[in-house]
């Protein structure tokens, strides 16, 4: 039997998935595993009882993903399983910069009691007058799961995409549109573009990339778009960049005092995955990941530690070890195992940076003195019997 907490409201497709042997709890300090969209947890002290955290989404920031790791806690993220509501949000977010939609609405509101509304509408409409994307170039720094697929509708749109990321997946570059100009710097894109729009994760190494020497390489009445994080951009130099006209207009997913109601910055209240498909996209992938791995010890899709897959357990019993990458470790797994005379069928040991995983399957059951040990490993976090 496990337990599952949710910090957020989780689609109920995706919990839908959980079988008969999981029930909910409301204390998270007795759940194997957590389910979380934007709840922060630094501040939480998780029990020991927690085995995985899924984040039914892409952005982990608000998860202390590494001392989860020190804790033995895999956290797994669900890659691509909101893109399209996101992209979706971007492409409105370029027409709602272009052309006064916002404006145009609200003053037809205003108007709502004039007999001759129509006829003023007429006369008045000049005052909303914008600007068509086709045509248009168009930035787009990361091109994963969004980025790319921002970039390949925004070519069905007409427009000239620059595509930026050092770092692109394999199976992103294979996605992309041939039409898609590869630009080797941020100073292509900063340079070259009417549009930009930002889709990378907030790291230390990408917070505040955006910043006053960023805005005064772009060019005049640039268009930027946030759907990312809002500490991605230096929003101190955003506002002076649209004082003084470098800037026309912010598009931000994410509120708060410096941008809300602003003239010349569009905000939504985060909805960049609100949507039906998303929501449920996201949360049925979470519960795959969580039971493949409560119940097979098996990662797929997480940002603390490397995939690792055995399938199915065929053998008497399985064990899971978080541990860290350092030297000697599976000797020492592999002593105490064969000191009681336990004999392994099968084993993978997989690493990811600072932290490493090994599935152990085994032909006998494995005492109680023994796991101790195990655990009392140095660099092991977290010793754990699947089956
Ligand atoms: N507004 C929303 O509701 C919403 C929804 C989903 C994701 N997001 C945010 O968008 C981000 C991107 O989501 P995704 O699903 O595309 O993630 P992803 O991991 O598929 O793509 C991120 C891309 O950024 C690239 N990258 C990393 N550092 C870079 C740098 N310095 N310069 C250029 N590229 C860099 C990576 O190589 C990767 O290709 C998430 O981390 C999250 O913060 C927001
Ligand atoms: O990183 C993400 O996936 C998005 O920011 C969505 O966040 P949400 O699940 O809280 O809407």
């Amino acid at each position: 039997m496990f337990q599952y907490h949710c910090l957020n409201p989780i689609a109920e497709r995706g919990l839908n998935m959980f079988s008969e042997d999981y029930t909910k709890t409301e204390n998270i300090n007795e759940a194997d595993a957590v389910l979380v969209r934007s709840a922060r947890m630094h501040d939480m002290e998780l029990g020991d009882s927690v085995k995985a955290i899924a984040r039914a989404g892409a952005g982990v920031n608000n998860i202390p993903v590494d001392a989860c790791a020190e804790q033995g806690i895999v956290v797994f993220n669900t890659p691509g399983a909101n893109a399209n509501g996101v992209k979706e949000l971007v492409i409105a977010g370029m027409l709602l910069a272009s052309r006064d939609i916002v404006g145009g609405i609200e003053w037809v509101a205003g108007q709502k009691d004039k007999e001759n509304i129509d006829k003023l509408a007429e006369k008045q409409k000049k005052q909303f007058a914008g600007c068509e994307i086709s045509g248009k170039k168009l930035g787009i720094i990361g091109l994963g799961a969004i980025g790319a697929m921002v970039a390949n509708s925004a070519t069905h749109l007409g427009m000239e995409v620059y595509g930026y990321d050092p770092y692109i997946s394999i199976d992103a570059a294979w996605n992309l549109s041939r039409t898609i100009k590869h630009s080797k710097s941020l100073d292509e894109i900063y340079s070259q573009c009417d549009y930009i729009t930002i889709h990378v994760p907030l790291l230390d190494s990408t917070r505040k990339m955006i910043n006053k020497e960023a805005f005064d390489k772009m060019k005049d009445g640039v268009v930027l778009l946030n759907f990312a994080r809002d500490l991605l951009v230096d929003e101190e130099a955003l506002i002076n960049a649209l004082e003084s006209g470098k800037v026309k207009k912010y598009v931000t997913d994410f509120a708060n005092p410096l941008v809300a109601g602003r003239e010349g910055i569009l905000v939504t209240p985060h909805l960049g995955a609100s949507t039906e498909e998303s929501e449920e996209n996201c949360a049925e992938m979470a519960v795959k990941e969580l039971r493949n791995f409560l119940e097979n010890g098996n990662i797929k899709n997480s940002v603390n530690f490397p995939n690792c897959d055995m399938g199915i357990c065929v053998a008497v019993g399985r064990i899971a070890i978080c541990h860290k990458n350092i030297p000697n470790m599976i000797s020492q797994f592999t002593k105490i195992l064969g000191g009681e005379g336990v004999n392994i069928a099968d084993m993978t040991n997989k690493s990811k940076g600072e932290y490493a995983y090994t599935l152990i399957d085994l032909e006998s059951t494995v005492s109680r003195e023994a796991l101790e040990e195990l655990r009392a490993v140095e660099g092991v976090s977290k010793v754990r019997v699947v089956k």
